[in-house]
């Protein structure tokens, strides 16, 4: 916020809060459109970063910019996706608390592009190793795989996300990333049996079929040609110019590879689909359906491992259940195509979601039980969505919708109450809508929506869309945020379909349709062994399942501290520089902006630490200027007295003032403005006067016995002159102001060029008089780097550098490949615990006694029932197999042992057991 203060009048506001009409919308999105137009894309509503889409490359994203932002406070540089990400990171590094990213968005918004960067960002910037390289690539190797499968062309966007994603990166103690998981939501699967015009299948059909080798194909019994499939010409737009799918195959192909091993199976699977979608039926004299592709269903059999003929019949008819007998009845040619669609669409999912398996299977972390991990998730969902029609799948996203800004709405609440409690400063409440009653509505037990659902697709009977409505109306009549075209009054009937209902959600009305929300199931005994495998046979229906992922993501995100990213998208046309206003003042409202800009703002609109406030502001008092010696609580009471703040503009917490109102804050910084100019004029003065003094200094001295007699405008010359030439005399009248200049000019000198690190040793040459003070300052700023370092390490880490003592004790100097290991960093043993207890302790260290240092034979990671004990000399001797341990001293009862590998590297291994 420092620097939005500083830019405030050029680019508007860099934080919502600051908004001085903070309850108007026309202001909110003004204040977006200025900088949009700046390509500022980024601004923050307290810690929330809204983010606008710029449909353009910005050159904000370089490794450059990424190390602008490592290690930085939030609020010292410019709003961004990376300072998201990097204070997640430090959170979890230094408070080992598990984070997540939120990320939402209507289709279009950013929110893919978002994650992949600050993917990108902790793949740049976290520490490496070659395990942690294999991570990192594929952590980034999913994507491809699963933007081939679970990503499409549609209206909004080229590429856009048909499921929810929610993705856990799991960071070792050193902060490394070590592994991955997904899970994923809700996938459009009514895309694999049609695309509205304009949009495509899932990319990986196209990509099949575009970049798959004739081999492959004539394997698949595939054609080049997506014309030729049913299901990829429904959209009419099988070529996009902004995609290429020979490309794309080639990556997505490496990356399968790497994956699974099963590609060719998979690629079967999805050949199939395609298949399916060319099945067609002719009805016969009764009507019934008949099929009449043999062809099709030969390559059906063969590519899904099924009977022909068991498939035919499957397509063709339904089992029923009457008075507890099982029949089969005949279909009539569309409800073949429906069951042949149903079969489509399952296949799909559950590829998908056996995809998702695999790439998690990948992903996982390979030492789970060796040292705890700490994770940061991303989650990558849709926004809320109206359009003209909106089914089963806007029901199930905005539910969703619902859900998050619950969980929002309650965190951002719940941190405002217990950061004014910490700060000992009396909560005020906020008064918000609780969107809890629409939640409930929803997803109650035997009352809510999805229970009703369930129920009816569950019982006995002919279940149809017009029961469930019905039952809906009787159950949930009376709720004030639901209506139907029989419950609502005269003049809202005319607006409401007889198979639809409305909600009332938090983000505005939406009218849903109820056709097609039960799914059948009668097909399922089809699939291939392994997709029917996987946990959700559906003994629920979709909603309930939805449901229950949903109430499973909830707690996942309830246990970690959470950040927030939203994204708008500018205009339909996906162009560059265009800021379509009712577009954006749509997605405010449906993102929650406001709201959330009102709870933040409901207290105040600032707070800072004591120590960052007064750092800052300390130049307007004179009593806290150049340094405040005392608290800094006091120095900051001090400092609001003299700038003659008003009681009821701020508040003082125990560790933050609070202050209320922007208004305080901008005349505060406007005063700071000033006062730089001014101070800014003195250091130009004291620059030239340095200048002076080196012509003067050439001047013979002698001729500075004409000083006293000069004129007074070069007084402060004079003082100067003089004090140099007294300069190595004990303090004087003479030499006071000279020797106060140099002072202030080693310590500005040093403040800007302190050491970085504990390594680097540069310190600026101090004057003479200033030898000893520099020396004690010195050694104070490396105990408090020492302090700061050894403060922030980890207990894992702590033990690693203890290791790496001792293991310099023994091997340096010693081994010559001594100084390669020293890098290396020590891995839990290969030996493994359970090897080493079976070692005969008591002789051992019966025999450590006599011999600190002792070798144990072993052979590779087996270690053998025979142990030979020996000195550290006789270690040549001893050898056999491929490798031995050398056990050492003994740290807190416990032994340490290094593994060395054929007698010449120190490996990573290394352990430690106790004696009995
Ligand atoms: N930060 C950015 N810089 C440049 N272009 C961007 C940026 N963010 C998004 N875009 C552009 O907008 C397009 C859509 O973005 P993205 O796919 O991330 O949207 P989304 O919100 O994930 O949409 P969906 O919900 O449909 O998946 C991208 O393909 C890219 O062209």
């Amino acid at each position: 916020m420092e620097s939005a203060l500083t830019a405030r009048d050029r680019v508007g506001v860099q934080d919502f809060v600051l908004l001085e009409n903070f309850t108007s919308e026309a202001a909110f999105i003004e204040n977006l459109r200025k900088r949009f137009k700046e390509n500022l894309i980024y601004t923050y509503i307290g810690s929330v970063l809204v983010s606008v889409n710029p449909y353009k490359e910005l050159e904000i994203y370089s490794k450059q910019n990424m190390e602008r932002y490592r290690g930085v406070s939030f609020y010292e540089v410019s709003p961004h996706l990376y300072a998201i990400a990097d204070n997640s990171y430090r959170s979890l590094r230094t408070e080992r608390k598990d984070q997540c990213i939120l990320i939402s968005g209507e289709s279009g918004a950013g929110k893919t592009e978002a994650t992949k960067k600050i993917l990108q960002y902790y793949a740049v910037t976290c520490p490496a190793s070659q395990q942690v390289e294999t991570v990192k690539d594929r952590l980034l190797q999913s994507n491809p795989v699963l933007e081939a499968f679970g990503n499409a062309k549609t209206l909004r966007n080229d590429n856009s996300s048909r499921f929810g994603k929610y993705m856990d990166v799991q960071f070792d103690y050193r902060g490394a990333p070590v592994g991955g998981h997904i899970l994923n939501y809700l996938l459009e699967k009514s895309r694999v049996v049609h695309q509205n015009h304009g949009e495509r299948n899932f990319h990986i059909f196209y990509q099949l079929l575009e970049g798959g080798e004739e081999d492959l194909l004539r394997r698949l019994g595939l054609e080049k040609s997506p014309q030729q499939y049913h299901y990829l010409v429904k959209g009419h737009c099988a070529r996009v110019s902004s995609i290429n799918d020979k490309n794309d195959w080639k990556v997505v192909r490496r990356a399968l590879s790497i994956i699974t091993f099963r590609v060719n199976d998979l690629l079967s699977i999805v050949a199939s689909v395609l298949h399916l979608g060319n099945v067609q039926f002719a009805a016969d004299e009764q009507g019934n359906a008949q099929v009449t592709t043999e062809n099709q269903i030969k390559y059906l059999a063969r590519l899904l491992a099924v009977e022909g003929s068991v498939l035919r019949d499957a397509l063709i008819h339904k089992k029923i259940i009457a008075k507890g007998e099982e029949l089969i009845s005949p279909l009539n040619l569309e409800q073949a195509a429906y069951a042949r669609d149903a079969l489509a669409k399952a296949i799909y999912g559950r590829t998908f979601s056996w995809l998702v398996n695999k790439v998690n299977k990948s992903l996982a972390y390979k030492f789970p039980g060796w040292r705890s991990t700490t994770v940061l998730g991303l989650l990558d969902i849709y926004g809320f969505e109206v359009f003209q029609h909106n089914s089963f799948e806007q029901f199930c996203i905005n539910y969703c919708n619902e859900k998050l800004q619950q969980l929002f709405i309650e965190l951002t609440l719940k941190s405002e109450q217990e950061e004014y409690e910490s700060e000992g400063i009396a909560w005020e409440p906020v008064q918000y809508f609780n969107n809890k009653i629409i939640c409930d509505l929803v997803e109650e037990k035997f009352k809510g929506i999805i229970s009703i659902l369930d129920e009816e697709c569950l019982r006995p009977g002919d279940a149809t869309d017009t029961t469930f409505l019905e039952k809906l109306e009787e159950t949930v009549k009376n709720h004030p945020h639901f209506l139907t075209h029989k419950l609502a009054d005269q003049k809202t009937r005319k607006s409401l379909g007889r198979e639809e209902f409305r909600l009332l959600h938090y983000a505005g009305e939406v009218t849903y349709s109820v056709a097609g929300k039960c799914v059948p199931r009668s097909l399922l005994h089809l699939l291939p062994f392994e997709l029917k495998q996987l946990h959700y046979i559906a003994k629920t229906n979709l909603a309930t399942q939805f449901k229950n992922s949903l109430s499973k993501l909830m707690e996942i995100l309830m246990s970690k501290e959470p950040s927030y990213i939203r994204c708008i998208k500018p205009n339909d046309a996906k162009q560059a520089d265009r800021f379509d206003e009712v577009l954006i003042r749509h997605q405010v409202k449906y993102l929650g902006l406001m709201e959330n800009l009102r709870v933040r703002r409901a207290g105040f609109a600032y707070r800072r630490k004591y120590e960052v406030f007064l750092q800052r502001y300390k130049s307007l008092c004179p009593e806290t200027w150049p340094t405040w010696d005392g608290r800094p609580h006091d120095g900051v009471a001090v400092l609001v007295k003299h700038l003659g703040y008003k009681q009821e503009e701020y508040k003082m917490g125990r560790t933050k003032i609070f202050i209320r109102f922007p208004k305080t804050l901008f005349a505060t910084e406007d005063a700071l403005e000033v006062r730089k100019q001014s101070l800014g004029e003195s250091q130009a003065a004291a620059a030239s006067w340095a200048v002076c003094l080196v012509m003067v200094l050439k001047i013979a001295t002698w001729r500075v016995a004409l000083i006293p007699t000069a004129p007074v405008f070069i007084f402060p010359f004079l003082r100067f002159i003089k004090g140099f030439i007294y300069r190595n005399h004990p303090r004087c009248p003479e030499n006071e102001y000279f020797l106060d200049y140099i002072r202030f000019s080693f310590l500005m000198n040093l403040k800007r060029n302190l050491p970085k690190n504990v390594l680097d040793k540069s310190w600026p040459t101090p004057p003479p008089s200033l030898s000893e003070a520099s020396q004690l300052l010195r050694q104070l700023c490396m105990q408090n780097m020492v302090w700061t370092y050894c403060k922030r390490i980890s207990p894992e880490w702590k033990q690693q550098l203890e290791q790496k003592v001792i293991a310099s004790e023994i091997f340096k100097g010693k081994k010559d490949n001594y100084p390669q290991s020293v890098p290396r960093l020590f891995i839990n043993t290969r030996l493994g615990e359970q090897g080493l207890s079976r070692l005969d302790g008591r002789q051992l260290s019966r025999q450590l006694l006599l011999t600190q240092n002792a070798v144990i034979i072993a052979e590779d990671s087996k270690i053998k029932q025979r142990i030979d004990y020996a000195n550290l000399t006789g270690e040549q001797s001893q050898t056999w197999g491929s490798a031995h341990c050398i056990v050492t001293s003994v740290i807190k009862n416990k032994q340490l042992v290094f593994v060395l590998d054929k007698n010449e590297i120190i490996t990573e291994s290394v352990c430690q057991f106790k004696i009995s």
